[in-house]
């Protein structure tokens, strides 16, 4: 018993020695602040014989993490992740608090105040974190944010834990905060026009808006299986990060989205970005200047992110004439198949192989965790090099508005799931070839009268019924305008 107590003893005075330890080490500093007003010699002496001091006595480790590196341009990562370890695990013990709305976020995030302790326990390890912020000695007016405080935080433990600390605790914390940091943060829509970074304090080549577009698969019109054939791909691209490493293959997926106008290929990469919880960054082809921009662009993408060509038959010069012109050198070929830019301004010039280099060359692996997305109305233009397997490993197809989507259609937009009519929508839909965006057009209820339900589904009958084109009209429609095209070029 009386063992016990004293055991108990011992623990209590190391705690109040290494609190007292620690407050008599935030005391040194404080010295060390005011020491500079010192004349140079006697500055000099304390500077000495306080560090001895410290070390002697004092068992414990202090590692800080400057909210600014040297260059004092931009935050520290290990300072970013720390503040989101810190604001997600400790907020509960903290006694102060401070609230502010994150840079990447809509929400408001709590963290600790400044000079407020915390501590904590890893493996049975107390150790402390302090949050420290010092104001700028002299006013002066900045463009820079580090001209603020001087902010950082402070570990303090016992020196026999260093190891222990060194390549355990820190890394775990550096890991946390960075994961939790990706499921918080506000998800961006990019795209490529330069602009100045005035958190970051440089200039940036992709601009971004919050990405807030709510399309989901469940409330995407398409064949159930082919839906869920398409989830279980990206989920298991998301998840497959040792695989990939195992096979030694990028960490990448591309796919080829083709099909008719209005038939949903935008909506799907919207809720692709959703189901995976990724980035979108929108790549407008045309206003790129060549490809060493290109490959620039590629390099400031983040993981966790999909890349997008949209129309990739318009951005890129890969049929017509080129095919017209068999017959001409390599590299007359590339110019042809160059981005051709607005006549008036300096021509892009984006070629196939540069294109093809970003995508599966030795710079796509930069980052990993991506999935590129070209979509197409016409993949029948396209070069086959390009929409190979292994760089576009999937195609889906979007289709005229089936059974199935309609139905997903009805329920999302009127929130019925059967109906008398349904039945001659079902036959309707077999011969007529209507996009699911002009089925959505004809079901979204048009004033606030009851019977919505029965006025937007006779609406669809009627749009079905007059809707005169049959599936092999629009097909022999398509060839005769490729034919046609073809023509021309030659001529
Ligand atoms: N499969 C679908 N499921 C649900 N809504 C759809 C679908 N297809 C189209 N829509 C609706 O139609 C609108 C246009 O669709 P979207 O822009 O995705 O078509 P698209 O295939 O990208 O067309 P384009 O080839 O012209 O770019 C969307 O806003 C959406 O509301
Ligand atoms: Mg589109």
């Amino acid at each position: 018993m009386k063992k016990k107590r004293n055991k108990k003893k011992m623990m209590i005075n190391s705690e109040s020695f290494a609190s007292l330890s620690s407050k008599l080490a935030s005391m040194m500093f404080i010295f060390a602040v005011c020491k500079q007003y010192f004349p140079y010699q006697l500055h000099n002496l304390f500077s000495k014989y306080t560090t001895k001091l410290i070390s002697y006595f004092y068992p414990y480790i202090q590692i800080s993490f400057p909210e600014y590196m040297g260059d004092r341009l931009r935050r520290s990562e290990a300072y970013i992740a720390i503040e989101t370890y810190l604001s997600a695990t400790t907020t509960e013990r903290a006694k102060r608090l401070k609230g502010e709305i994150g840079r990447d976020s809509s929400k408001l995030i709590l963290s600790m105040a400044e000079h407020e302790e915390i501590t904590e326990y890893f493996h049975g390890v107390k150790l402390w974190w302090f949050s420290s912020s010092i104001s700028p000695s002299k006013q002066t007016i900045s463009f820079y944010p580090a001209s603020e405080n001087k902010r950082s935080y402070r570990l303090t433990f016992h020196r026999r834990h260093r190891t222990l600390i060194n390549e355990s605790y820190l890394p775990f914390v550096i890991q946390q905060g960075k994961d939790i940091g990706v499921q918080k943060r506000q998800r961006k829509l990019y795209t490529n026009s330069p602009n100045f970074d005035y958190h970051e304090c440089r200039r940036v080549l992709w601009s971004h808006v919050p990405f807030e577009h709510p399309a989901t698969f469940e409330n995407l019109a398409m064949e159930t299986e082919m839906k869920h054939e398409i989830i279980q791909d990206l989920v298991k691209f998301s998840k497959s990060k040792e695989y990939y490493a195992k096979i030694g293959k990028a960490w990448k997926r591309g796919y080829l989205l083709y099909g008719p106008p209005g038939t949903g290929k935008s909506t799907m990469i919207a809720a692709m970005a959703n189901l995976l919880d990724y980035d979108v960054y929108d790549l407008e082809l045309a206003a790129v200047k060549n490809n060493s921009a290109l490959r620039k662009l590629m390099l400031e993408t983040t993981s966790k992110s999909i890349i997008v060509v949209e129309d990739i038959d318009c951005s890129l010069e890969l049929s017509g004439k080129r095919k017209a012109e068999g017959g001409s050198s390599e590299g007359k070929e590339e110019e042809k198949k160059a981005v051709s830019g607005p006549p008036d301004k300096e021509e892009s010039k984006v070629t196939l192989s540069g294109l093809l280099n970003c995508i599966d060359g030795l710079w796509s692996a930069c980052g990993g965790e991506k999935v590129i997305v070209f979509t197409t109305n016409h993949i029948d233009k396209l070069d086959p090099a390009l929409i190979r397997r292994g760089r576009m490993d999937k195609h889906i197809e979007l289709r005229y508005c089936g059974y199935e989507g309609f139905k997903v259609l009805a329920k999302n937009y009127l929130g019925v799931q059967s109906h008398e009519l349904f039945d001659s929508i079902h036959e309707l839909l077999k011969e007529k070839k209507m996009s699911p965006a002009d089925v959505a057009e004809s079901l979204m209820p048009k004033n606030e009268c009851e019977d919505q339900i029965d006025v937007c589904l006779e609406s669809l009958v009627k749009a079905l019924k007059d809707c005169k084109v049959l599936k092999n009209e629009i097909e022999k429609e398509e060839k005769k305008a490729e034919s046609s095209e073809a023509k021309e070029n030659k001529d």
